[in-house]
C-alpha cells in the first residue's frame, strides 16, 4: 500500500554514507596540509639548514679560511727561513714571508677585537726594518717572532670558540623552529578534528530534528486508527499528482452505527482497520487510502478512463463479498456492505473541490438507491 509520501521526492544517498563521505572529504585535506607542512619542515631540515651551517662553518673554501691561519703560517715560515739562513739572499727571503703575515694580520677585526694585534704588527714591522739592513741577528729575529705566532695563535683558537658557538647557537633556533612547526601543525591537526566533531555533532542534531520534525508532519497526515492517510493527506497527494488523470473513490459503511451499537465500539474500530486492508489488496499498490473521518474511506489513484474506474469500484465490492465480514444489526440481513462513489478527474487543487462534490453525489445517489452499491459519476 501507498499512503500519503510525495510520489516526486527525490531518493538521495543514506545519511550514513554522507557522513562517511564529509568524514573522509575533511580527513583527506587535513591530512594533506598535515603533510604539506611536514614535507616544508624536512626540506628545510635536510636541503636548506646544512647549506647555510656550511657558510657559517667556513670550511672547505678559500673565503672560509682564516686570515690568522694563514698569516701564522708565513710568520712560522719566516721563522724557519731565519734559523737556517747563512746568507743575506735566505735572509730576505724571510722578510718577504714577514711582509705577507703583515698584510694578513693587519685587518680591521683583529685590531678591534684582540689587543695583541697592535704590538705584534708594531714588532713584525719593526723586526722587517731590522732584517732588511742587516741589523738584527737572524736566530734572535726568530726568536721575537714568537710573539706574533702566539697572538695569531690566541686569535684562531678564539675565531674557533665564536664560530663554534654560532653555529650551535643556529642550531638550537633551527631546531626550537622546527619543534614549533611540527607541534603548531599537530596542534592545527587536532583543532580540525575538535572543530568537524563539533560540527558533525551540530549537524547530526540538525539531521535528527528536522527527521523528528519530518515524522511529526507524516503522522499529522496519518489516521491513527488505520494507519491510513487523513484528508490533510488526500490534498496534499492530489497536488502531488497534479495534471494527470485520476480517479477519486468514496466509501462508506452502511450502517455502520446499527453494527457500534450491536458489537460495540471496539468490534467497530476493528471493522474499520479490515477494510483498510480490504481496499488496499482490492485496490492494488498505486492506491493511495485515506479515512476522511467516521467510516468514510477514500481512494486516489491512477485512472486513464471512467471504464478503469468502474473496474475499480466492482473489485472493491467482490473483494468485500469475499470477506464475509458479519454485520449482526444490518437491517436487509446481509453482511457488512458498502456504498461507493466514484469520479474520474484531472488533479489539481482547484478540480478536486468540485470532483469530490461528484463522488460523494455519487453514493449518496447510492446510499438512497438502498446501498450496498456502486456508482461511477460523469467525469468532473
Ligand atoms: N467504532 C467507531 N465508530 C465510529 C468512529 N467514528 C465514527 N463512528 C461511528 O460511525 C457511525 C456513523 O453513523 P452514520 O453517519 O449514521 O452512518 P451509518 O450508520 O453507517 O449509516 P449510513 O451511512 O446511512 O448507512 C456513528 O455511530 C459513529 O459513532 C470510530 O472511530 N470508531
Amino acid at each position: 500500500m501507498v499512503s500519503s509520501t510525495d510520489p516526486n521526492t527525490p531518493q538521495g544517498p543514506p545519511p550514513l554514507r554522507l557522513g562517511v563521505r564529509r568524514l573522509f572529504t575533511w580527513l583527506s585535506l587535513s591530512l594533506m596540509s598535515f603533510v604539506g607542512l611536514m614535507v616544508l619542515i624536512v626540506y628545510e631540515a635536510r636541503w636548506v639548514y646544512p647549506e647555510i651551517q656550511a657558510y657559517f662553518s667556513q670550511t672547505g673554501n678559500l673565503t672560509g679560511q682564516q686570515l690568522a691561519t694563514r698569516a701564522r703560517g708565513y710568520v712560522q715560515r719566516a721563522q724557519e727561513e731565519l734559523m737556517v739562513a747563512s746568507s743575506p739572499v735566505e735572509i730576505s727571503e724571510a722578510s718577504h714571508w714577514l711582509n705577507l703575515a703583515y698584510g694578513l694580520f693587519d685587518v680591521n677585526v683583529y685590531h678591534q677585537h684582540y689587543v695583541c694585534t697592535a704590538p705584534s704588527l708594531a714588532l713584525i714591522d719593526e723586526l722587517v726594518l731590522l732584517i732588511d739592513t742587516q741589523q738584527l741577528d737572524p736566530f734572535d729575529a726568530a726568536h721575537a717572532l714568537f710573539i706574533p705566532v702566539d697572538c695569531l695563535t690566541s686569535i684562531e683558537m678564539s675565531q674557533l670558540d665564536r664560530r663554534g658557538m654560532a653555529i650551535n647557537d643556529f642550531s638550537d633556533s633551527t631546531r626550537r623552529h622546527n619543534q614549533v612547526l611540527t607541534y603548531s601543525s599537530l596542534l592545527i591537526f587536532v583543532l580540525g578534528l575538535l572543530f568537524w566533531g563539533l560540527h558533525e555533532r551540530q549537524l547530526r542534531r540538525t539531521e535528527r530534528a528536522t527527521a523528528e520534525k519530518l515524522g511529526w508532519m507524516a503522522r499529522a497526515m496519518r489516521d491513527p486508527l488505520t494507519g491510513i492517510g487523513n484528508r490533510s493527506a488526500l490534498y496534499q497527494d492530489v497536488v502531488a499528482y497534479s495534471g494527470r488523470s485520476m480517479g477519486l473513490i468514496l466509501v462508506d459503511i452502511d450502517f455502520f452505527k446499527q453494527y457500534n451499537d450491536a458489537l460495540g465500539h471496539p468490534e467497530g474500530d476493528r471493522l474499520l482497520r479490515q477494510l483498510a486492508s480490504l481496499l488496499e489488496r482490492a485496490l492494488g499498490e498505486e492506491a493511495r487510502l485515506y479515512r476522511l473521518g467516521g467510516d468514510e474511506f477514500a481512494a486516489l489513484l491512477p485512472c486513464p478512463n471512467d471504464q478503469a474506474l468502474a473496474k475499480f469500484c466492482e473489485t472493491l465490492q467482490v473483494g468485500l463479498e469475499a470477506a464475509q465480514c458479519p454485520h449482526p444489526a444490518h437491517p436487509d440481513n446481509k453482511g457488512v456492505t458498502l456504498s461507493i462513489g466514484g469520479v474520474r478527474f484531472v488533479a489539481d487543487a482547484t478540480s478536486f473541490a468540485s470532483a469530490y462534490e461528484a463522488a460523494d453525489k455519487a453514493l449518496y445517489q447510492v446510499k438512497t438507491a438502498g446501498r450496498d452499491g456502486w456508482q461511477v459519476t460523469a467525469s468532473a
